[in-house]
């Protein structure tokens, strides 16, 4: 079962995925690497006084400070701490001060951020080593599922690695010195006008939608405008130079924004700390199918957090024959899950191994401790 589980996940070995992870590459060096055993070259050498003197073919010696050495691989280095960020880039969608990027400073606080234009580009950033990560929205408690990252998730192939959940705290920004009476426009992401309804109905002022937070206060303040304000961050409001007219404006005060952290190699799952599993599957036809795929987990006591059901682009229609009436046509569908277990436990793995029973298509997207911090 742990072969299988190895095969689900499509992992490289620890090895080569401890090696990625402390040697990130630069342009110039992206050609795949072949892990050196350490501890051969450990045995040529002697450990004198925190130097160490190593001995070369010819005889000569010379003395070399041990922290600029290759460091052994323990089981440390396995360990899944998103802050360890020095100068990791992370690829997201958006303009600078959106929450995207809040979300991606909230993982690797001393990430550099690498904005994109759309949600692929943020992928394909990642995929052409441009980025290490990419930090993408989800699910927002009071909007929902963001839909196209779904799609996106299987039409790439990288793995989820990490959840942030984000407060996203909407504010009315507009130019120093002008006044709420003043606004005669509201500019921000469909998302964030959406959860700020009844504030933005007060207001009574037309509403207009942006590709983003960070791109509508950018709009205002660039622009000089006087009679328009955006929905978007505190820390927008700093880095574009804007008054905060409101705050905490959406409608319910807890507007949680979910994302996913994404990566080119998939994480070694523990169970030492809360971890989650995300799987998407597709299903054969038949009366309680889906029943019988949700019961795997049921059965194991594994608690379901998230069920998203999308339409397979591919397949998006099928007709039955004339004989079955009733019911025409009917559509196929994906289905997304993400449950509270790693898969290094084996209930995750033998609930797995009895869904592929009945699917038809079963792909792990990512084993991820659980961002349980707000
Ligand atoms: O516009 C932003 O600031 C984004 O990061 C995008 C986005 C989204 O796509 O849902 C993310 C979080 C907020 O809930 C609103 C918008």
């Amino acid at each position: 079962m742990a072969l299988k589980c190895v095969a689900l996940l499509g992992w490289r070995s620890e090895y080569e995925y401890s090696w990625w992870n402390r040697n990130k590459p630069s342009k110039s060096n992206l050609a795949p690497v072949t892990i050196r055993w350490f501890s051969r070259q450990r045995s040529i050498n002697s450990v004198q006084g925190g130097k160490v003197a190593a001995t070369h073919n010819h005889g000569r010696k010379f003395h070399k400070d041990l922290t600029s050495l290759p460091k052994p691989l323990t089981v440390a280095d396995l360990s899944v701490t998103l802050d360890d960020s020095s100068k990791v880039r992370i690829s997201f969608k958006g303009m600078l001060g959106s929450y995207s990027e809040d979300a991606a400073l909230k993982a690797y606080p001393k990430c550099e951020t690498v904005p994109c234009d759309e949600f692929e580009d943020a992928f394909k950033a990642v995929e052409l080593w441009l980025a290490e990560k990419a930090v993408l929205p989800i699910e927002n408690s009071s909007g929902g599922s963001i839909h196209r990252n779904y799609d996106l998730l299987l039409r790439h192939r990288l793995h989820i690695v990490g959840e942030v959940q984000l407060p996203v705290n909407l504010c009315l920004l507009a130019l120093p010195g002008v006044r709420i009476e003043q606004l005669k426009r509201v500019l921000s992401h469909p998302q964030a006008l959406a959860v700020s309804d009844i504030f933005l109905c007060k207001l009574g002022v037309p509403r207009e939608n942006v590709d983003d937070t960070g791109f509508a206060a950018q709009y205002v303040a660039s622009n000089g405008l006087r009679d328009a304000a955006a929905v978007a961050s505190i820390r927008a409001a700093e880095v574009y130079g804007l008054n905060v007219l409101a705050e905490k404006i959406q409608d319910d005060s807890d507007n949680i924004t979910r994302f996913l952290v994404l990566a080119r190699d998939p994480i070694i799952p523990r169970t030492d700390k809360p971890f989650k599993t995300s799987i998407v599957f597709t299903l054969e036809e038949g009366p309680g199918i889906l029943f019988k795929a949700l019961a795997v987990f049921a059965l194991r006591d594994i608690n379901l957090t998230k069920i998203e059901s999308r339409p397979q682009r591919k397949r998006p229609l099928r007709v039955v024959d004339d004989s079955n009436t009733g019911a025409a046509r009917y559509f196929d569908y994906l289905f997304y899950i993400d449950f509270e277990a790693s898969m290094a436990e084996p209930r995750a793995q033998n609930a797995l191994g009895h869904l592929q029973e009945f699917a038809t298509f079963l792909r792990v997207l990512g084993c991820y401790p659980m961002d349980t911090t707000l």
